[in-house]
Protein backbone atom coordinates (compact mmCIF):
# COMPACT_ATOMS: atom_id res chain seq x y z
CA UNK A 1 0.00 0.00 0.00
CA UNK A 2 2.50 2.36 1.21
CA UNK A 3 6.74 2.52 0.74
CA UNK A 4 8.96 4.30 1.94
CA UNK A 5 12.23 4.74 0.45
CA UNK A 6 15.26 6.23 1.76
CA UNK A 7 13.98 9.66 2.91
CA UNK A 8 16.00 12.45 2.75
CA UNK A 9 15.29 15.71 4.57
CA UNK A 10 16.61 18.73 5.78
CA UNK A 11 14.85 22.39 6.02
CA UNK A 12 16.24 24.93 3.96
CA UNK A 13 19.49 23.09 3.53
CA UNK A 14 20.41 22.74 6.99
CA UNK A 15 21.01 20.09 9.15
CA UNK A 16 19.55 16.80 8.36
CA UNK A 17 16.41 16.10 9.96
CA UNK A 18 15.49 12.18 8.12
CA UNK A 19 18.39 10.43 7.36
CA UNK A 20 17.37 7.20 4.84
CA UNK A 21 14.02 6.86 6.33
CA UNK A 22 12.50 3.83 4.73
CA UNK A 23 9.13 1.47 5.66
CA UNK A 24 6.57 -0.28 3.95
CA UNK A 25 2.62 -0.39 5.48
CA UNK A 26 -0.17 -2.69 4.02
CA UNK A 27 -3.69 -1.88 3.95
CA UNK A 28 -6.02 -1.82 6.61
CA UNK A 29 -2.98 -1.61 9.19
CA UNK A 30 -2.29 1.19 11.85
CA UNK A 31 1.19 2.29 11.84
CA UNK A 32 2.11 4.00 15.11
CA UNK A 33 4.86 6.68 14.25
CA UNK A 34 6.80 7.44 17.97
CA UNK A 35 9.98 9.00 19.51
CA UNK A 36 10.60 11.85 21.66
CA UNK A 37 9.82 15.37 20.42
CA UNK A 38 12.05 17.39 17.57
CA UNK A 39 12.68 13.39 16.30
CA UNK A 40 11.53 13.83 13.03
CA UNK A 41 8.16 12.74 13.58
CA UNK A 42 5.93 15.75 11.79
CA UNK A 43 8.76 16.16 9.10
CA UNK A 44 8.03 12.48 8.40
CA UNK A 45 4.58 12.20 7.66
CA UNK A 46 4.42 15.71 6.02
CA UNK A 47 7.45 14.20 3.80
CA UNK A 48 5.09 11.34 2.93
CA UNK A 49 2.36 12.93 1.36
CA UNK A 50 4.98 15.79 -0.35
CA UNK A 51 3.90 18.55 1.84
CA UNK A 52 7.51 18.93 2.08
CA UNK A 53 9.62 17.65 -0.42
CA UNK A 54 12.69 15.33 0.64
CA UNK A 55 16.04 15.99 -0.88
CA UNK A 56 16.01 12.35 -1.45
CA UNK A 57 14.11 8.91 -1.49
CA UNK A 58 10.34 8.78 -2.28
CA UNK A 59 6.93 7.59 -0.76
CA UNK A 60 4.83 4.94 -3.59
CA UNK A 61 1.16 4.37 -2.41
CA UNK A 62 -0.49 1.20 -4.34
CA UNK A 63 2.94 0.86 -6.75
CA UNK A 64 2.44 4.82 -7.66
CA UNK A 65 5.25 7.46 -7.23
CA UNK A 66 3.92 10.39 -5.58
CA UNK A 67 6.14 12.65 -7.52
CA UNK A 68 4.66 11.70 -10.50
CA UNK A 69 0.87 12.68 -9.06
CA UNK A 70 -0.55 16.29 -9.19
CA UNK A 71 -1.63 17.84 -5.89
CA UNK A 72 -5.44 16.64 -6.79
CA UNK A 73 -4.25 13.50 -7.42
CA UNK A 74 -2.17 13.45 -4.16
CA UNK A 75 -5.87 14.68 -2.05
CA UNK A 76 -7.76 11.45 -3.38
CA UNK A 77 -4.93 8.95 -2.17
CA UNK A 78 -3.98 10.36 0.61
CA UNK A 79 -5.22 12.76 3.43
CA UNK A 80 -3.52 14.75 6.36
CA UNK A 81 -4.76 15.99 9.73
CA UNK A 82 -2.10 18.56 11.31
CA UNK A 83 -1.52 18.97 14.91
CA UNK A 84 -2.17 22.57 14.57
CA UNK A 85 -6.03 23.61 12.59
CA UNK A 86 -6.52 26.42 11.79
CA UNK A 87 -10.52 27.38 12.32
CA UNK A 88 -12.10 29.88 10.04
CA UNK A 89 -15.75 30.62 9.31
CA UNK A 90 -17.34 27.59 8.40
CA UNK A 91 -19.82 25.31 10.04
CA UNK A 92 -18.56 21.88 10.73
CA UNK A 93 -20.69 20.74 7.90
CA UNK A 94 -18.77 22.55 5.05
CA UNK A 95 -15.58 22.11 6.38
CA UNK A 96 -15.95 18.46 6.58
CA UNK A 97 -17.24 19.28 3.23
CA UNK A 98 -13.49 20.54 1.69
CA UNK A 99 -12.85 16.78 2.38
CA UNK A 100 -14.32 16.06 -1.17
CA UNK A 101 -13.23 18.94 -2.76
CA UNK A 102 -10.54 17.05 -4.90
CA UNK A 103 -13.47 15.35 -6.32
CA UNK A 104 -15.79 18.08 -7.03
CA UNK A 105 -15.41 19.75 -10.00
CA UNK A 106 -18.29 22.95 -10.21
CA UNK A 107 -20.75 22.24 -7.15
CA UNK A 108 -20.62 19.15 -4.74
CA UNK A 109 -22.72 16.50 -6.44
CA UNK A 110 -25.21 14.32 -3.73
CA UNK A 111 -22.83 11.37 -2.94
CA UNK A 112 -20.34 13.95 -1.85
CA UNK A 113 -23.14 15.56 0.41
CA UNK A 114 -24.06 11.55 1.50
CA UNK A 115 -20.58 10.93 2.18
CA UNK A 116 -20.41 14.03 4.03
CA UNK A 117 -23.40 12.87 6.63
CA UNK A 118 -22.36 9.68 7.06
CA UNK A 119 -18.81 10.77 8.11
CA UNK A 120 -20.05 13.43 10.63
CA UNK A 121 -22.45 10.89 11.98
CA UNK A 122 -20.36 8.15 12.27
CA UNK A 123 -17.76 10.60 14.69
CA UNK A 124 -20.63 11.69 16.48
CA UNK A 125 -20.81 15.07 15.19
CA UNK A 126 -24.06 15.30 14.63
CA UNK A 127 -25.51 17.93 17.12
CA UNK A 128 -22.57 20.09 16.06
CA UNK A 129 -23.48 20.11 11.72
CA UNK A 130 -24.31 23.79 12.25
CA UNK A 131 -21.93 25.02 14.13
CA UNK A 132 -19.58 27.50 13.70
CA UNK A 133 -15.91 25.77 13.45
CA UNK A 134 -14.15 29.02 15.25
CA UNK A 135 -16.78 27.90 18.22
CA UNK A 136 -15.77 24.59 19.05
CA UNK A 137 -13.26 23.93 21.54
CA UNK A 138 -9.83 21.80 21.24
CA UNK A 139 -11.00 18.29 20.90
CA UNK A 140 -14.10 18.59 19.15
CA UNK A 141 -12.23 20.85 16.25
CA UNK A 142 -9.54 17.47 16.27
CA UNK A 143 -12.82 15.63 15.85
CA UNK A 144 -13.67 17.73 12.53
CA UNK A 145 -10.40 17.69 11.16
CA UNK A 146 -10.41 13.59 11.17
CA UNK A 147 -14.07 13.78 9.63
CA UNK A 148 -12.61 15.66 6.84
CA UNK A 149 -10.13 13.55 6.31
CA UNK A 150 -11.99 10.80 6.59
CA UNK A 151 -14.52 12.48 3.63
CA UNK A 152 -11.76 12.43 1.96
CA UNK A 153 -11.90 8.66 1.06
CA UNK A 154 -8.35 8.34 1.22
CA UNK A 155 -6.31 4.78 0.76
CA UNK A 156 -3.76 6.63 3.01
CA UNK A 157 -4.74 8.52 5.99
CA UNK A 158 -1.98 10.68 8.11
CA UNK A 159 -2.59 11.87 11.47
CA UNK A 160 0.03 14.04 13.35
CA UNK A 161 -1.06 13.32 17.31
CA UNK A 162 -4.70 12.75 16.32
CA UNK A 163 -5.68 12.49 20.31
CA UNK A 164 -3.79 15.29 22.02
CA UNK A 165 -6.63 17.07 22.82
CA UNK A 166 -9.19 14.84 23.40
CA UNK A 167 -10.62 13.86 26.76
CA UNK A 168 -9.95 9.88 27.78
CA UNK A 169 -13.18 8.67 26.66
CA UNK A 170 -13.00 10.38 23.29
CA UNK A 171 -8.82 9.24 22.66
CA UNK A 172 -10.27 6.03 22.73
CA UNK A 173 -13.97 6.06 20.93
CA UNK A 174 -11.55 8.19 17.77
CA UNK A 175 -8.79 6.12 17.74
CA UNK A 176 -11.40 2.83 17.91
CA UNK A 177 -13.47 4.19 14.93
CA UNK A 178 -10.12 4.87 12.96
CA UNK A 179 -9.08 1.46 13.31
CA UNK A 180 -12.75 0.35 12.29
CA UNK A 181 -12.75 2.52 9.46
CA UNK A 182 -8.93 0.59 8.33
CA UNK A 183 -10.82 -2.49 8.53
CA UNK A 184 -13.62 -1.58 6.71
CA UNK A 185 -12.54 0.56 3.76
CA UNK A 186 -8.35 -1.12 4.02
CA UNK A 187 -6.74 2.21 4.55
CA UNK A 188 -3.63 2.30 6.25
CA UNK A 189 -3.46 4.60 9.19
CA UNK A 190 0.02 6.41 9.66
CA UNK A 191 -0.02 8.09 13.27
CA UNK A 192 2.00 10.30 15.06
CA UNK A 193 1.29 9.53 18.50
CA UNK A 194 2.86 10.41 21.68
CA UNK A 195 0.83 7.90 24.31
CA UNK A 196 2.25 4.60 23.92
CA UNK A 197 -0.45 2.85 25.40
CA UNK A 198 -3.21 3.98 22.92
CA UNK A 199 -0.51 3.07 20.25
CA UNK A 200 -0.44 -0.42 21.93
CA UNK A 201 -3.93 -0.91 21.88
CA UNK A 202 -5.23 0.53 18.14
CA UNK A 203 -1.99 0.10 15.94
CA UNK A 204 -0.45 -2.92 14.70
CA UNK A 205 2.94 -1.71 13.75
CA UNK A 206 5.19 0.28 15.58
CA UNK A 207 8.24 2.64 14.04
CA UNK A 208 10.46 4.43 16.44
CA UNK A 209 12.47 7.26 14.78
CA UNK A 210 16.07 8.02 16.94
CA UNK A 211 18.58 10.56 15.58
CA UNK A 212 17.43 10.97 12.63
CA UNK A 213 16.74 7.28 11.91
CA UNK A 214 14.34 4.36 11.98
CA UNK A 215 15.53 2.97 15.05
CA UNK A 216 12.95 -0.02 14.67
CA UNK A 217 10.03 -0.70 12.89
CA UNK A 218 7.95 -3.85 13.44
CA UNK A 219 4.83 -5.64 15.15
CA UNK A 220 4.44 -5.56 18.85
CA UNK A 221 7.97 -7.56 19.33
CA UNK A 222 9.78 -4.49 19.21
CA UNK A 223 7.71 -2.30 21.91
CA UNK A 224 10.14 -3.71 24.35
CA UNK A 225 11.19 -2.16 27.74
CA UNK A 226 14.86 -2.26 26.08
CA UNK A 227 13.74 -0.18 22.66
CA UNK A 228 11.62 2.25 24.57
CA UNK A 229 13.98 2.87 27.22
CA UNK A 230 16.16 3.52 24.74
CA UNK A 231 14.55 5.97 22.45
CA UNK A 232 12.70 8.09 25.34
CA UNK A 233 16.14 7.73 27.87
CA UNK A 234 13.56 6.51 30.63
CA UNK A 235 13.43 3.14 32.51
CA UNK A 236 9.59 0.97 31.52
CA UNK A 237 8.50 -2.29 32.33
CA UNK A 238 5.64 -3.53 29.77
CA UNK A 239 2.76 -5.67 31.27
CA UNK A 240 -0.34 -7.28 30.85
CA UNK A 241 -2.81 -5.69 32.79
CA UNK A 242 -6.30 -7.47 32.18
CA UNK A 243 -5.25 -8.72 28.77
CA UNK A 244 -3.81 -4.89 28.18
CA UNK A 245 -0.12 -4.23 27.60
CA UNK A 246 0.84 -0.95 29.17
CA UNK A 247 4.16 0.54 29.21
CA UNK A 248 4.45 1.33 32.81
CA UNK A 249 7.08 3.99 33.46
CA UNK A 250 9.58 2.27 36.53
CA UNK A 251 9.69 4.38 40.22
CA UNK A 252 13.36 5.08 40.19
CA UNK A 253 12.35 8.55 37.90
N1 LIG B 1 9.80 24.74 9.48
C1 LIG B 1 10.91 24.35 10.10
N2 LIG B 1 12.10 24.93 9.83
C2 LIG B 1 13.24 24.53 10.43
N3 LIG B 1 13.31 23.52 11.34
C3 LIG B 1 12.16 22.90 11.64
C4 LIG B 1 10.90 23.27 11.04
N4 LIG B 1 9.94 22.46 11.54
C5 LIG B 1 10.55 21.63 12.42
N5 LIG B 1 11.89 21.89 12.47
C6 LIG B 1 12.88 21.16 13.28
O1 LIG B 1 12.95 19.82 12.81
C7 LIG B 1 13.10 18.91 13.90
C8 LIG B 1 12.01 17.86 13.83
O2 LIG B 1 10.76 18.51 14.07
P1 LIG B 1 9.41 17.71 14.03
O3 LIG B 1 8.30 18.69 14.25
O4 LIG B 1 9.37 16.88 12.81
O5 LIG B 1 9.59 16.76 15.32
P2 LIG B 1 8.53 15.84 16.05
O6 LIG B 1 9.18 14.53 16.26
O7 LIG B 1 7.23 15.83 15.32
O8 LIG B 1 8.38 16.61 17.44
P3 LIG B 1 7.19 16.72 18.50
O9 LIG B 1 7.06 15.37 19.12
O10 LIG B 1 7.72 17.73 19.47
O11 LIG B 1 5.95 17.19 17.78
C9 LIG B 1 13.06 19.76 15.17
O12 LIG B 1 14.38 19.95 15.62
C10 LIG B 1 12.44 21.07 14.73
O13 LIG B 1 12.95 22.14 15.48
Amino acid sequence: MIEVRDLNFSYNGGRTILNQVAFDARESQCIAILGNNGAGKSTLIKCLNHILVPQRGTVYVNGEDIRKLKRNEIAKCMAYVAQRNAGGMFTVFDSVLLGRKPYIKLEPKQEDIDITQSVIKRMGLESFALRYVDELSGGEMQKVMLARALAQRPRVLLLDEPTSNLDLRNQYEVLATVREIAKEERISVIIVIHDLNLALRYCERFLFMKDRQVFAYGGREVMTPENIGYVYGIPVTVESIRGVSMVVPLPEI
